[in-house]
């Protein structure tokens, strides 16, 4: 056999075990979809492109700047605020809690300013944005309240009261969408009950005397020195069209549905509409995903101690807790999947109408999945690849179509937009929920992504299986964060890869 020829053994192993992943055990694929769907839509946008001279640069960028970083799923527990295996959470725990973050894992637009808008205060410091969520949790924890037990949302103790205090907000601005958030919960919780609750489940009811540990990082937290408000900068991030000039007023890449209390200013991208047969409730994907464009960062605001977090001090004080029972049933959802990432994303999508973030672009039904993604990589990221967080297809995760990383595309020249899609957005007019430039944006982002992907590999063949869809993703909006609270943020394009490039 000359040694161009493949192995014929190999080639018989390969398509056992390519078969054996893909045969759908329990009727769920392991294959999403999402990626030939997003190729489907930038194959016929029109709106929408994606430079390959930029999309080179930038994988070049990227690369440099992750391995400069030693980038990896450790930057997922670097987050402050994420739950760490190192602090009392235990696995179960850190399972429950990242599900219930990426069930409410969306649309934190405010139309207010840096310092009116939706804020949280907590361990002395105010977080907005997606931190503000994860921030609620850990607070909510704090105060002996078991808000990451699904158990807990159908307990007579889950009163709309008692979430209202949860998501609180330190300014009169209450979350956005808080309502549509706590059905989300409700929902969740009945549905883990129904298809996933084990005989546990099913004895008593949890009471709030069942509290989970208040976590070492809230104690670390606690003694944070810096009382300096935290800023979530949110000026637009630098050439990007999608940044709203001062003097603009709301405007939305898509309205949210009728009944929201709110329309978003245009950003990139909304977490799509999904399939109508759904209430938004259901679907809080519709929500519009836009960034604030608020203008230059509020004055620091030094705080000493809140209210809250007397309030903290003294709750948990004098709080006892006894280890709850362990809510199994989301670990039994995950044991459903066999280690498959896109059969467990498949899984959520069957079950929860709302991670079924789908909608339909030229007459065609196509799936992007985003929060169901977001929920298998966040896992995978927190527990190393290891335990409930081993995936033996990770790398089949696309980007996850939110509007962070498209507007960072955009602001690296992957990104290009029609003339009209441009000044639509400039204007900040209003675009229709589902609109053909909601999707194409969306689509055609987890395409770039897999781009450069792909460039990387090909320019670094020792990258394959150490960068994918879900590392670039995570890096993207990571830095893309980081420039908004004016900590650089910026990408070095090596030299070589900017002059003209065939592609
Ligand atoms: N594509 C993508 N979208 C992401 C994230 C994250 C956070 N992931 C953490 C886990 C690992 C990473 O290192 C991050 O620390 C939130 N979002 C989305 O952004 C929006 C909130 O934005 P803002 O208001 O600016 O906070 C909202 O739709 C939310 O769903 C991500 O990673 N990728």
């Amino acid at each position: 056999m000359s040694d161009d020829e493949a192995d014929p053994e190999l080639l018989e192993l390969l398509r056992q075990s390519l078969f054996t992943a893909s045969v759908p055990h329990n009727g769920v694929s392991s294959n999403t979809g999402v990626l030939k769907d997003a190729e489907y839509i930038y194959n016929n946008s029109i709106d929408v492109a994606i430079g390959m001279h930029g999309t080179k640069a930038a994988a070049a960028g990227i690369y440099k700047a992750m391995q400069e970083r030693n980038y990896s799923t450790q930057a997922w527990s670097e987050h402050e605020l994420h739950p760490k295996l190192s602090e009392d959470f235990s696995e179960v725990d850190m399972v429950n809690f990242i599900f219930t973050m990426d069930l409410l894992n969306f649309s934190f637009w405010s139309a207010l300013d840096e310092t009116e808008r939706f804020q949280v205060e907590y361990q002395g410091r105010r977080w907005t944005g997606y931190n503000s969520l994860v921030a609620c949790l850990r607070r909510g924890l704090d105060e002996g309240i078991p808000i990451t037990t699904p158990r807990y949302w159908r307990s007579p103790e889950c009163t709309d009261e008692a979430l209202h205090k949860v998501f609180r907000s330190t300014t009169e601005e209450s979350m956005p969408m808080l309502q549509e958030r706590l059905a989300v919960l409700r929902e969740a919780a009945a549905i883990l009950h129904e298809s996933f609750a084990d005989d546990d489940d099913l004895e008593g009811e949890i009471t709030t005397k069942e509290l989970p540990i208040r976590t070492r990082a809230s104690e670390a937290l606690d003694s944070t020195t810096d009382t300096t408000i935290e800023h979530d900068k949110t000026h637009a991030v630098a050439m990007d069209e999608f940044t709203v000039p001062e003097s603009s007023g709301a405007a939305t890449l898509t309205n949210r549905p009728v009944d929201a209390d709110v329309v978003a200013p245009v950003d990139t991208v909304n977490e799509s509409p999904i399939d109508t047969t759904t209430t938004k409730a259901q679907n809080p994907d519709r929500a519009d995903e836009a960034d604030q464009h608020q203008s230059p960062p509020a004055p620091d605001l030094s705080i000493t101690k809140s209210e809250d977090n007397d309030e903290i001090s003294t709750q948990h004080e004098a709080f006892t807790s006894s280890p709850p029972r362990p809510d199994m049933s989301v670990v039994r959802l995950i044991g459903e999947a066999n280690r498959s990432a896109g059969k467990l994303v498949n899984l959520l999508a069957k079950h929860f109408p709302c991670f079924r973030d789908e909608t339909r672009f030229d007459g065609r039904k196509v799936r992007l999945l985003k929060r169901a993604q977001i929920f298998v990589a966040d896992l995978w990221a927190a527990l190393n690849g290891t335990g409930h967080g081993e995936f033996n297809d990770i790398d089949n995760l696309t980007m996850f179509a939110d509007y962070r990383v498209p507007q960072m595309l955009h602001s690296l020249g992957v990104l290009s937009y029609s003339p009209t899609l441009l000044y639509r957005l400039r204007d900040r007019k209003e675009i229709p929920s589902g609109h053909s430039w909601e999707v194409q944006l969306r689509g055609c982002s987890i395409w770039a992504v897999e781009l450069i992907r792909r460039d990387i590999v090909r320019e670094h063949p020792e990258a394959e299986g150490k960068v994918n869809a879900v590392l670039i993703d995570f890096f993207l909006y990571d830095l893309a964060k980081e420039r908004e609270k004016g900590m650089g943020g910026e990408l070095e394009i090596p030299h070589h890869r900017t002059r003209s490039m065939w592609y």
